[in-house]
């Protein structure tokens, strides 16, 4: 029987798939199966004490087996409970887009309600609420940037931190933000918020005898009544010690059983090619298993599309009747509508298999899944803060990441999950992620603290403190950008509209700077560009057409103006054919335009699904900026203008041609090699820079472009001059 107990350690062919449509008897069928599966679930039966529980505690942590219920059910019960009685909010964040959606979606149709009303999800970019949402699913990076606006998070009555053994950054930080938050809030009968937003002055306090004081790192003011915030933090893999610990002995119960069982098996002997073994894998399934679709993890959108081409190719070889097989890739810069792709039943008859990145790791229930292929691997961050460098690297995964890659078989029935390595490989294997706050550049986090008044960045309250040389070489990054004043805050108006967009703090440099230099369109299309994988695809075995087609975009001053005529020229064609569309009055418009796009992609070994999301990219980042009222014109031929705004906005990233061919990079003095894949590969560009820094075997820099050396004396010189 489930139960649940006090943790023991606590003291201490994608076009045919089918869209997801019901006839009204398919829908009572499938919500009486739905609820019966809902009581089905671990968690219902001790919903009366999770929630006894929850209204005990201000902070509760919740250990449950993958697919006990944790995600869906919570926020109902609590909805049911009457914690939003009094018109507040409950929150559930999540570290991807994809299950904030996905997760809305399912509790909606549970409740029966529309989406965007009952429940809804708010990711960036995308807002499905309205002002009747009470149960709200989103990013944990997007309440970080609605604490920039509410710094009591006074809309919500619970939040819920799921899956907090991911330990991104956002989710640490956010842990640090609802410490303070909880705090105030909990003791703040007659407190108020101070949302002096023009000076960033936000504040809670509490008024005790002697007048007011500050709370955590937030500061004072005058007269406001908040109830109490409670906290719930959720995971099937969670070391509960640290959470409880951090606040202050929290309360951690564990639920126990899980609903479907998942087989593992494991290969006798490591795998020396990951991408060969997946692929003999998913057809040995295919051949031998009973029906239920199979879920791939890979690295990337690359390997991803290697493996789906290689797939496609050899189901040829197999006899008609075994021919039945759809791929679906999803993975997170694919534009949303075609993330949800996968989650569409593949047509009668056909296994689908869905090659997916880690956003398909946690969270995510997607129907029709039985057989799940782990090869172990992850693409991660790493940054070496004497450095200053930031690059991508692919890694063995931590158990946890293991176990929730499993989970995501077993949900509908039982599984079977494939790990592509032995079983001693396993028990190797750490037992959790490294936390992200400790392997990557924190700008960007630093940056919204700043906004958020957390002047004191090193005295923050972290969960699990970055080391202080990467705080300070993020602070100094900082202030390089402008970003901050001399005495480290932030500076208006540039570090206050830095943080305000939601880019890496050297691209939203960039598009400030863009506006000044006249070339802000320019600097809008760069950015959408780099922001996606892989514009230009290379098979293998077309590698000599796809470089001459490459040519008819080709600019010699290097990628970024490349990537640019790529974008032009398919908004061109796409504009002269929608002239001619609309003169012949044609109907299935975006359809047809879909289908030219297609074809030229094809034709110049463009990546369609890249190119597509760089629009998508670059509409949203455009309402940012013109909300900002930056001025968007474009230097037309004058290109000299670009190359200059690139080198003041990226002169931290700028490299010297080196006697034997490669290049130094100037700020952190590595030796660096221009990638095979960049435009001025074997040019003889004395000075660059670039956006990338990718370690395989080599240490390759990518997005390059040429620029003079003088520039970087002339547009930076506190930088250049402090080198000299
Ligand atoms: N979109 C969906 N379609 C079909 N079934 C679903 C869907 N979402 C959830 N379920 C069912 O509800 C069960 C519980 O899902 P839920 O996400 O609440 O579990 P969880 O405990 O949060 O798991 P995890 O830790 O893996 O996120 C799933 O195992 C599945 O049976």
């Amino acid at each position: 029987m489930n139960s649940l107990s006090e943790m023991p350690s606590m003291a201490d062919p994608r076009q045919a798939l089918k869209p997801n449509q019901h006839s009204s008897e398919d829908t009572i069928a499938r919500r009486e199966r739905m609820r019966k599966q809902r009581d089905s679930l671990p968690i219902a039966s001790v919903r009366g004490r999770l929630v006894e529980e929850v209204k005990a505690h201000d902070v509760l942590i919740i250990v449950g087996e993958t697919g006990s219920g944790k995600t869906t059910q919570l926020p109902q019960f609590l909805f049911d409970a009457g914690f939003c009685h009094d018109g507040r909010v409950i929150g559930i964040t999540q570290p991807r887009r994809v299950a904030a959606v996905t997760v809305a979606k399912r509790v909606a149709e549970e409740c029966n309600v529309q989406l965007g009303q009952r429940v809804g999800y708010s990711i960036r970019f995308d807002d499905s609420t309205s002002s009747s949402t009470r149960i709200k699913f989103m990013t944990d990076g997007l309440l970080l940037r609605e604490a920039l606006l509410d710094p009591y998070l006074s809309r919500y009555s619970v939040i819920i931190v799921d899956e907090a053994h991911e330990r991104t950054v956002h989710t640490d930080v956010l842990l640090g933000l609802l410490k303070s938050v909880l705090n105030a809030r909990s003791k703040s009968v007659g407190g108020c918020v101070n949302a002096d937003s023009k000076k960033g002055n936000f504040g809670i306090v509490r008024k005790n005898e002697s007048g007011t004081q500050s709370v955590g790192f937030l500061k004072q003011c005058q007269g406001m009544k908040f109830p109490p915030l409670k906290l719930v933090i959720m995971s099937a893999s969670l070391d509960a010690r640290i959470f409880s610990k951090y606040f202050g002995g929290a309360r951690a119960v564990h639920i126990e059983g899980r609903q479907h069982p998942v087989d593992t098996l494991y290969t006798l002997h490591p795998q020396r090619d990951y991408l060969e073994a997946t692929l003999v894998t998913i057809f040995q399934i295919h051949l031998e298993e009973t029906p239920g679709d199979i879920l791939v993890f890979l690295t990337g959108q690359e390997e991803i599309e290697s493996v789906e081409r290689a797939v496609k190719e050899q189901v040829y070889s197999l006899p008609e009747s075994s021919q039945m097989i759809v791929t679906v890739p999803i993975f997170s810069s694919l534009p949303s509508e075609q993330q949800m792709q996968a989650f569409k039943p593949a047509p009668a008859g056909y296994r689908k298999v869905i090659l997916a990145t880690n956003i398909a790791e946690t969270s995510v229930t997607i129907p029709g899944i039985k057989y799940v292929v782990d090869p172990g691997f992850v693409k991660a961050r790493s940054y070496d803060p004497l450095k200053g460098m930031e690059s991508l690297v692919i890694i063995p995964t931590s158990k946890a990441q293991a176990l929730q890659r499993s989970g995501r078989a077993g949900r509908e029935g039982p599984g079977k999950c494939f790990r592509l390595y032995p079983e001693r490989e396993f028990e190797k294997l750490e037992d959790s992620t490294k936390p992200e706050i400790k392997r990557c550049n924190l700008s960007n986090i630093i940056l919204q603290l700043k906004a958020l008044g957390v002047d004191d960045i090193i005295g923050f309250d972290f969960l699990e403190k970055p080391s202080r040389a990467a705080i300070i070489k993020s602070l100094e990054q900082l202030f390089l950008l402008g970003a901050l004043t001399d005495d480290c805050k932030l500076s208006d108006p540039i570090g206050r509209q830095m943080a305000q967009l939601p880019l890496d703090p050297i691209y939203s440099k960039a598009l400030i700077l863009a506006s000044q230099f006249n070339c802000l369109e320019e600097m809008l299309i760069t950015v959408a560009m780099l922001s996606v994988e892989s514009i230009f695809y290379t098979p293998r075995e077309k590698s000599e057409e796809a470089k001459t087609a490459m040519k008819c975009f080709t600019s010699p001053d290097g990628d970024h103006l490349t990537l640019i005529n790529v974008y032009r020229a398919a908004d061109e064609l796409l504009e002269k054919r929608n002239r001619e569309l609309i003169g012949k009055n044609e109907t299935n418009f975006q359809r047809k335009t879909d289908k030219i796009l297609r074809k030229w992609c094809k034709e110049n070994f463009i990546n369609s699904r890249s190119l597509r999301h760089a629009h998508d990219v670059h509409s949203q980042i455009r309402g940012h900026i013109e909300q900002m009222g930056l001025h968007v014109s474009s230097c037309g031929e004058d290109k000299l203008q670009f190359g200059r705004c690139l080198a003041a906005s990226f002169f931290l990233n700028a490299a010297l041609k080196q006697p034997e061919g490669a290049y130094r990079a100037l700020a952190s003095g590595q030796i660096v090699q221009i990638h095979p894949s960049s435009v001025l590969f074997k040019s003889k560009a004395e000075c660059i820079i670039f956006n990338e820094l990718v370690q395989t075997n080599q240490k390759y820099i990518r997005n390059v472009t040429r620029i003079d050396y003088l520039w970087l004396t002339e547009l930076a010189p506190h930088y250049y001059a402090m080198q000299s």
